[in-house]
């Protein structure tokens, strides 16, 4: 087999890059690639002619054309959880800066560079009340979304003695065992918002977050709440922030998404998109997409897709080839599949299927070749969206 060409868009660190064998040459300018392996930018995968996957080192998949993806059969993967803890290690951080006016106090001591060296100490003890804050500890923490992010949040919060609450109307129930029993989860948004002092937004930017965080969202929120947003800026009505922080219904926004808009507002801290910004949280996103986009260029084998099912079969040592099938799941594919084969004298030696209630994805390994025709059957169905052959020289 001729070796596997991936695109590599965006810095993806070289802990993960080094696990590609000699079967993938991985290039930044790659125009007809295999696999492309992506953090933040966009990607129209109707643009690469033989794409069969995507990996997107990283949560959030709003920068991929997932539908597209679908429809041309192109698996498109995530990393869950691989970069949450770098998100949760500077939510709370922000919440100090903000709650201890740290940011004011630091530059109120680089201001002391102009000032007499015996006067500092002086200075310092007469304007300090001036920077007082208040204490985390006690106060109610609403998170809304309890994925991978969410409930490392929620916990944290409960380990610096706040009193937490959660909601996530489609919680991973996996996810939802690692929670604290001190986190309350909520039946409703309003009863996690409603009387919380800080209220933290962990949710994916799809159709329907796009611009939860409206008006109306914090109208339902405590006066003088704060408000986080670690998860994509067009979750959150700018605008209906600033009118919220002109009123005194928010005191505070904090965000990862700089914008003109929100630039050098007194009321608003911003960082600039540092969420997953650790080595640690890059090198394990970098790893797991990797591993993710060779195993599936390699074998056909998914993990953590977002558009298509989880599945995993290790091909026999006697299997010469393996044929992937992805189809709408729609009744009596297997049994169309199966059927051409063995009309054609062709002997199945395993028989994978999966589904993702829209999608199904079938692994079929056979122990002799199989002729173009026949796979050009099984492809002209309607439902068929994709085949490949897979062929393993033993
Ligand atoms: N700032 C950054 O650098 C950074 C880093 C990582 C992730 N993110 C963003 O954070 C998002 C969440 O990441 P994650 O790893 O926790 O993902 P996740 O998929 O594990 O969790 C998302 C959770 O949100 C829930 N959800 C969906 N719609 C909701 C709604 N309307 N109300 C409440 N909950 C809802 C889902 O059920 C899910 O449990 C990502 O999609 C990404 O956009 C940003
Ligand atoms: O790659 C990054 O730096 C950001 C990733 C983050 O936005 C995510 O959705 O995981």
């Amino acid at each position: 087999m001729n070796a596997y060409r991936i695109r590599k868009i965006n810095a993806i660190a070289r802990k993960g890059l080094v696990q590609l064998g000699q079967q993938f040459v991985v290039s930044d300018d790659e125009t007809d690639p295999h696999g492309i392996l992506v953090r933040s930018s966009p990607v129209d995968t109707d643009d690469f002619p033989s794409l069969l996957a995507v990996a997107r080192a990283g949560a959030g998949v709003n920068n991929i054309s997932v539908a597209k993806a679908t429809e041309r059969g192109v698996c498109v993967f995530n990393t869950p959880g691989a970069n949450a803890n770098a998100v949760v290690d500077l939510v709370f951080p922000m919440i100090g800066v903000w709650q201890r006016n740290i940011y004011k106090g630091i530059s109120f001591c680089q201001s002391l560079a102009e000032i007499e060296a015996d006067k500092v100490a002086k200075e310092v003890e007469r304007r300090k009340a001036a920077f007082r804050g208040v204490e985390i500890a006690g106060r109610t923490l609403a998170v809304i979304g309890l994925g991978q992010i969410g409930v490392r949040l929620a916990n944290g919060g409960v380990h610096r003695y706040m009193k937490v609450k959660g909601f996530d109307p489609k919680p991973v129930l996996a996810n939802i065992h690692k929670l604290l029993p001190d986190v309350q989860i909520t039946q409703t948004l309003s009863d996690a918002i409603g009387d919380a002092d800080i209220v933290s937004v962990h949710v994916p930017l799809i159709d329907k977050t796009r611009g939860m965080v409206n008006r109306e969202f914090i109208a339902r929120m405590k006066p003088g709440a704060l408000l986080i947003n670690y998860a994509r800026g067009p979750i959150v009505d700018e605008d209906a922030v600033l009118e919220a922080l002109a009123s005194g219904q928010l005191l505070g926004y904090i965000a990862d998404f700089p914008s003109v808009k929100l630039i050098g507002h007194e009321q608003v801290l911003l960082t600039p998109h540092l969420g997953a910004s650790t080595t640690e949280s890059e090198e394990n996103c970098a790893r797991m997409a990797v591993r993710e986009l060779a195993n599936y260029l390699m074998y056909g084998n998914i993990t953590n897709s977002v558009n298509f099912p989880n599945i995993e079969t290790i091909p026999a040592d006697q299997v010469r080839t393996r044929l992937i099938v992805i189809n709408r799941d729609v009744p009596g594919m297997i049994a169309f599949i199966t059927n051409i084969l063995g009309s054609h004298q062709i002997n199945i030696s395993s028989f994978k299927n999966e589904s993702n209630g829209s999608i199904g994805y079938n692994i079929i390994d056979m122990e002799q070749d199989v002729a173009e025709e026949i796979i050009t059957e099984i492809q002209g169905d309607e439902n068929v969206i994709r085949t490949r052959t897979i062929s393993f020289a033993r």
